[in-house]
């Protein structure tokens, strides 16, 4: 099948990690009942959004000692039959008692296919608007992380980890169809830069990118922008939201990557001899 269905869940995330677990449950189950094959659960997935939280809602991330949410993942993959990105939690790394931000992707059988730890930490400072410090308790990720599908290979990024074109870029050269980032843009940011960087990572790399945000919720310290978003390889916008609880769907028409590479054909015309410093890894003209 070279159009497979991606469908992002913009989860309403609440205290309560069982509820969003069983919340999350429901909603890949509806997702998969209606056609798709791979389905996106937003960053930070099982808890809120915070810096205060992450201590209480973090986990172990170890596939042979499966905690609560890595147990629910896997079987959410096994029941509904489809590749699951499962958004992300606080990983606590038992040995060191580092936190990290952690996305796990799991295949139809339930298995663990690959496991990112954000590398990029959001830490701004917006004055007057909003000020985020997550390197206050967490460590970043020193790896760039991809997984293997039936319709290619996707490169995996959580949420500020998009503001790094390197990332997308070393992706697609090493063959990466698309770019998956779950995400929680905030009401300053969103606005501003959300849409721009799903359909630049895209447009640049001439790949599908899809960001998957929590709802907003009114009550939380933390408001996201929600407006989870798939963008097709001519940097297009194939479906969107607003901010509520939804799942955004469409079909990949994975051909459309070879089609785009063929009218616009940047892969075989970059310069390399002229910004040598870049590197060419994975380029097609190697
Ligand atoms: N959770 C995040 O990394 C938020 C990133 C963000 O809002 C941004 O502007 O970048």
């Amino acid at each position: 099948m070279s159009k497979p269905k991606l469908a992002l869940v913009q989860l309403a995330v609440g205290a309560k990690k069982a509820v969003n677990l069983a919340n999350a449950r429901s909603k890949v189950l509806e997702a998969s009942k209606a056609g798709a094959n791979m389905v996106v659960l937003p960053e930070c997935f099982n808890s809120p959004y915070g810096t205060q939280y992450f201590a209480q809602y973090a986990e172990e991330v170890d596939s042979k000692r499966p905690s609560e949410s890595l147990k629910a993942l896997s079987a959410m993959a096994q029941e509904s039959k489809v590749y699951l990105v499962g958004g992300s939690i606080p990983e606590l790394e038992p040995d060191t008692g580092n936190l990290f931000n952690t996305c796990t992707v799991w295949g139809p059988d339930g298995l663990l296919l690959a496991k990112h730890r954000k590398v990029h930490l959001f830490d701004i400072d917006f004055p007057g608007k909003i000020v985020f410090k997550e390197s206050e308790v967490l460590k970043p990720g020193n790896a760039l992380t991809e997984f293997a599908t039936p319709w290619g290979k996707f490169g995996l990024g959580i949420c500020y980890d998009m503001r790094f074109p390197e990332m997308a870029m070393v992706a697609a050269r090493r063959g990466c169809v698309g770019m998956i980032y779950p995400g929680a843009f905030n009401t300053t940011t969103g606005p501003l830069h959300w849409e721009l960087l799903l359909r630049a990572r895209a447009m640049d790399n001439q790949i599908f990118t899809a960001a998957c945000s929590p709802a907003r919720d009114l009550n939380a310290t933390y408001q996201a922008w929600g407006h989870s978003t798939i963008v097709d390889p001519y940097a297009r916008v194939l479906a969107t939201t607003n901010e509520a609880e939804n799942i955004v769907y469409s079909d990949l028409d994975m051909d459309l990557v070879d089609e785009v590479r063929r009218s616009v054909p940047i892969n075989t015309q970059r310069r390399f001899d002229l910004y040598p410093d870049v590197a060419a890894t994975g380029h097609t003209d190697e």
